[in-house]
Order: structure tokens, then C-alpha cells, then sequence
């Protein structure tokens, strides 16, 4: 097969950055453009010394780029930004967003947590969300994919199946979040300045983060029924990684056992998402640079409820990599190509 030509637009970001490591490894892909705003005009080795040493096109603006031969683009910008440049693309682009831009499919919801109205609400009806474990047939076949936000790449994995099985009391679900600091970006802010993210731990945008109406999207979905959770996220003073501890309560009828068993069999056949044998307690060390999400079951000492763990790499699994894994199956390669590296543990 010849390569598929793809775009990275803002490849001097974090998530732009590891979406060029994954694709130069990639055996379908050819990077025919990359685009900066700020850094645009330099060499990407410039930016990202790790990426020297490779065959790369410069960093240029977006209306720099001959877009007639490229037939994806990967976008790596800052919401609200994104939707502004994805709506100038031509037509025959297929599109990975993994900005939050079109992931909640009510712009009215949308409006409500990002301040502004949508700009481009008739692109966002065309949008699939982009979990593939949930969506695999509609990202198959869409234009543009909303790759979902690092904390609900995590929760979806652990909680979607759950509820959609009906073992857990939905409407009661707690979960604890904690990111790494790259899932804040690459650009200057005070709270992810060393001495102020470093030996620390923060809790931030208590009851009010903008993941948690994306988390409640899907969870309702799968539910049925609309649900709301308690969701806090914390800084932790890592560069990458992300580790979701969820408290619920067991529906009745059901069981501990039943929750592992709903795990176990929707992600048999997954190769990226892995329920860990009961006792093994996964950390964000045993996903690094991978584009694993492993999972845990725990039975607490309070009767009747359940602790759960989900871990995954934000800028992978909860980014480029998902990115990855949405574009082969959007081009009906197989999915884990380019994606197929272990944790770098320790
Ligand atoms: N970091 C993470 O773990 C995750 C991030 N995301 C999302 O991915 C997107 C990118 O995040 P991240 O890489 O962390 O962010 P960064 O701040 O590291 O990078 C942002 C990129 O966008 C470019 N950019 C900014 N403004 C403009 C503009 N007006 N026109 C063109 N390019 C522009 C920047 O270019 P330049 O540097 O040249 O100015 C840079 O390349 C965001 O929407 C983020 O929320 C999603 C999941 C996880
Ligand atoms: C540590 C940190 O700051 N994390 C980011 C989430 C990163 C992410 O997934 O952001 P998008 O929804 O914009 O894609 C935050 O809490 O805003």
C-alpha cells in the first residue's frame, strides 16, 4: 500500500510532538506537513531536539501548507482554535482532532463550559467521538473524529462497560483523577512552573472541570439515562502519565466478581486496554509512552462497594496515540500499527 500523507497542525506542542515520534515509526504514514503558529519558520528539531536526526518537513503555517496532496491532518491546537482552522481544511482531508473542540454533540453544552458559542456547530453534527473501543464502526467511516479529552479517555474505559452492564449504582460514582504535567500543554503558566508543580500534589477546578460534562455525555449514554459523577483532578508532579481511582457502589444482584467479569469481557479482544489479574495493582510506570490503558478491580473494606484504577499515558493513549489508533482504523489498517511499544519502565 502507498503511504498515507498526513499533516500535524501544531506539531510544536506536546501532543503534536509525540503524534510525530508514533508517525515516523508508522509503516502506512508519510509526514508531508507540519504547522506551528509561534514556531512556525523553524526546523522541528529546533523546537524538539528529540526529534532531530529525521527526514522532517519544517514547521510552517497553516496557509503555508499545500493541503491538494495531503489526504489526513492530525490537530493538536488549543480549543477553540481548533475549530476555527479545522472548518478551513478542504473536503477531501479526513480529520483527527484532539482538541476538545467536537467532543460534546450538544453545542449548547458546549457554549455553557467553554464561554463561547461553537463556531463551527454544523461540522460538530458530522463529528464521531473518538473512543475506539466504543465507536470503532462509526470512526471508521467518519471525516472527523473528536479524539476524546486524557481524564475521559481513563474514566470511559473503566466506567463505560459498568454502567452500560448496570452493576454499579451510576448515579453515585466517584472518581479521583491524577494527571502528569504535559496534560497542561507547553506553554507558560505559573501552576506548572516547577516550584509550584513539583513536590506536590494539587487538586484543581473542583466541581467545575470541563471533562466532567464530557464524562457524563458518555457515561449517560451508556446508561440510558442522564447521570452526573463527582469528579475532581489533581496536578501530580510527573511529566506524563494519568491514574483514575473510581468509588461506586455495587448495584444489587450484583458482585465484585461481576464487575471483573464485564471488564474482562469487553476488553478480551482489545489489544490496548488490559484488566490486570486480581491483586496486581497498575501505576502509570506500566503505561508510559505506550498506548496501554491497564485496569484494576479491588474489593474495599466497606461491604457492598467497589474500588477501581485505571491508568493510562495522557499524551498516548489519552492523545496522539488514540489519535493513531482512530486514523488506522479510518484508513482500515490494522489497528495497532505504528502503536506497538511497550511501557519505557522503569
Ligand atoms: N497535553 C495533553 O496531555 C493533552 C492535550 N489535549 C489537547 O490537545 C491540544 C494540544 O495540546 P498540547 O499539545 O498539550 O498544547 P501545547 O500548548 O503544547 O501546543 C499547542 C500547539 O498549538 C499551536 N497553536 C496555538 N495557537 C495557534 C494558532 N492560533 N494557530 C495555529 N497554531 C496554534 C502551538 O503553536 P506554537 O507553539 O508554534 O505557538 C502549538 O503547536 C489541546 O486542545 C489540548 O487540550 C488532549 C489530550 C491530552
Ligand atoms: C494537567 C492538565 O492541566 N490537564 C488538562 C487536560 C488535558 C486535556 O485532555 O485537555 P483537552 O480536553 O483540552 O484536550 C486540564 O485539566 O485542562
Amino acid at each position: 500500500m502507498s503511504s498515507i500523507k498526513i499533516a500535524v497542525i501544531g506539531a510544536s506542542g506536546y501532543t503534536g510532538a509525540d503524534l510525530v515520534r508514533l508517525a515516523v515509526r508508522h509503516p502506512d504514514i508519510e509526514i508531508a506537513a507540519l504547522t506551528a503558529n509561534t514556531h512556525a519558520g523553524k526546523p522541528v528539531a529546533e523546537v524538539f531536539p528529540h526529534l532531530a536526526g529525521l527526514d522532517l518537513p519544517d514547521l510552517v503555517r497553516n496557509e503555508d501548507v499545500d493541503w491538494s496532496g495531503i489526504d489526513a491532518a492530525f490537530c493538536g491546537l488549543p480549543h477553540g482554535t481548533s475549530q476555527e482552522v479545522i472548518a478551513t481544511l478542504p473536503e477531501h482531508i479526513r480529520i483527527i482532532d484532539m482538541s476538545a473542540d467536537f467532543r460534546l454533540r450538544d453545542t449548547q453544552t458546549y457554549a455553557q463550559w467553554y464561554g463561547h458559542e461553537h463556531l463551527a456547530p454544523e461540522l460538530q453534527k458530522t463529528a464521531v467521538y473518538g473512543l475506539t473501543e466504543l465507536y470503532r464502526e462509526a470512526i471508521a467511516d467518519a471525516r472527523l473524529v473528536a479524539c476524546p479529552g486524557c481524564y475521559p479517555t481513563a474514566v470511559l474505559l473503566l466506567l463505560a462497560p459498568l454502567v452500560k452492564a448496570g452493576v454499579l449504582v451510576a448515579d453515585d460514582l466517584v472518581i479521583d483523577a491524577k494527571s502528569g504535567v504535559s496534560g497542561a500543554g507547553r506553554s507558560l503558566k505559573q501552576n506548572i512552573l516547577f516550584c509550584e508543580a513539583g513536590e506536590g500534589l494539587s487538586p484543581y477546578a473542583i466541581g467545575t472541570h470541563r471533562h466532567a460534562p464530557e464524562i457524563e455525555q458518555e457515561l449517560s449514554l451508556a446508561a440510558g439515562r442522564p447521570l452526573v459523577t463527582t469528579f475532581t483532578p489533581h496536578l501530580a508532579p510527573m511529566s506524563r502519565g494519568e491514574l483514575i481511582t473510581a468509588y461506586a457502589r455495587i448495584a444489587d444482584g450484583a458482585s465484585v466478581e461481576a464487575v471483573r467479569a464485564v471488564l474482562e469481557e469487553a476488553y478480551a479482544a482489545e489489544p490496548f486496554v488490559h484488566l490486570m489479574a486480581s491483586g496486581t495493582t497498575p501505576a502509570t510506570q506500566h503505561v508510559r509512552g505506550s498506548n496501554h490503558c491497564r485496569l484494576a478491580v479491588f474489593e474495599g473494606r466497606v461491604p457492598g462497594r467497589v474500588i477501581l484504577i485505571s491508568t493510562l499515558d495522557n499524551l498516548v493513549k489519552g492523545s496522539s496515540g488514540q489519535a493513531i489508533q482512530n486514523f488506522n482504523v479510518m484508513f482500515g489498517l490494522a489497528e495497532i500499527a505504528g502503536l506497538e511499544q511497550l511501557a519505557l519502565f522503569p
